[in-house]
């Protein structure tokens, strides 16, 4: 069993644009609602792979109540924590070529009360899990700390915890030692304060933040796949994608595909490859079903090339 913890859910309107120009008015050729938010989309994905998983959620107002109505009509299983600021709606705006800008909004408050009710149905759900993921950005009203929190009450309990966030909640997480973490490219440069040109810079980086405290990194690359250092060194891979569709929730199938096969060697990351892959061939944040995963397409460098650029 596998929680995601989403404390700043959101439904994602995806709009598609021939091309994005700023201060004109653009018409959308179509529009889609998703359920949004990082858990809630690793909670999509493996329930697409048919890995037992619940997600935790704060939902408020209507918009909350539409979240929760979509993810049970996904057939998810959903702990939905009913607070009293509105649910956000973030927009991503999609070129052809898989080209997303993303609006996400800041989220609504969750007061004192309501975090400590999340903390309670977390920790509720986490008997006998084998991972609790935190996943995402933190909404107003929650402490910077709140991931590092989770990991100190997990641990000991033996459950292990994967977090994917940014900025000073990655950073606070890391002192609490988890056992994951996810960053992209930009929040890794962000958390150690330096560019990540080449996969020798992707390295170094991953290595301080195993420094700083986390157990495993997993690295997410765009189009030049990831990268996982951990105990037993570095490997790399990639999956290519001729017509990427949308990249949006590919970083939390890659996630998903990574837990639902271990979260160790190639084999994991092979899996997480496959499932990033197959999510950016499907419009929106769809999340790939079995059949949407190919595995042939990826190519895992158990000796990466270290000096090579990173194109994306
Ligand atoms: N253009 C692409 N071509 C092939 N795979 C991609 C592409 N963009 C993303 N992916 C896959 O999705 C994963 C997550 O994408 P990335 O943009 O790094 O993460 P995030 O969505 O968290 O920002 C990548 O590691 C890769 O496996
Ligand atoms: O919590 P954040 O960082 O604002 O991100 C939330 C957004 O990220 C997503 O989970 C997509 O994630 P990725 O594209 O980064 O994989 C959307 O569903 C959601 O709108």
């Amino acid at each position: 069993m596998i929680v995601t913890v989403t404390l700043n859910p959101s439904l994602d309107r995806t709009m598609e644009v021939d091309v994005l120009a700023r201060g004109q008015v653009i018409r959308a050729r179509s529009a889609r609602l998703d359920p949004g938010g990082k858990g809630v989309n690793v909670t999509r994905a493996l329930l697409a792979g048919r890995v037992p998983s619940v997600a935790v959620v704060p939902v408020g107002g209507p918009e909350g109540d539409r979240l929760r109505q979509l993810l049970l009509a996904e057939g998810l299983t959903v702990r939905a924590v009913p607070v009293a600021g509105h649910t956000r709606s973030n927009v991503t705006v999609a070129e052809p070529g898989g080209v997303a800008t993303k609006l996400n909004e800041p989220g609504a408050r969750l007061s004192h009360g309501e975090l400590a009710e999340v903390a309670r149905v977390v920790a509720a759900e986490s008997a006998g899990a084998g991972w609790v993921a935190g996943c995402g950005s933190l909404p107003p009203g929650v402490p910077d700390d709140i991931y590092a929190q989770l990991c100190r009450r997990l641990a000991p309990a033996g459950i292990r915890v994967a977090v994917d966030s940014s900025g000073p909640a990655l950073l606070a997480a890391l002192a609490a030692g988890p056992d994951l973490v996810k960053p992209n490219r930009e929040e890794l440069a962000e958390a150690v304060g330096s560019p990540v040109g080449r996969l020798a810079d992707v390295v170094a980086a991953a290595r301080q933040l195993r420094a700083r405290g986390a157990r495993s990194v997993l690295v997410s690359l765009g189009a030049d796949g990831a990268v996982l250092v951990d105990d037993d060194g570095v490997i790399a891979g990639d999956a290519p994608v001729e017509n990427p569709k949308s990249t949006v929730g590919a970083g939390d199938a890659l996630l998903a595909g990574f837990l639902a096969a271990g979260a160790r060697g190639p084999r994991a990351l092979a899996e997480a490859l496959a499932w990033g892959a197959a999510a950016v061939r499907l419009p929106a944040s769809r999340m790939p079903r079995r059949p949407d995963i190919r595995r042939d397409i990826v190519r895992i460098h158990a000796r990466p090339d270290l000096d090579q650029r990173l194109m994306t």
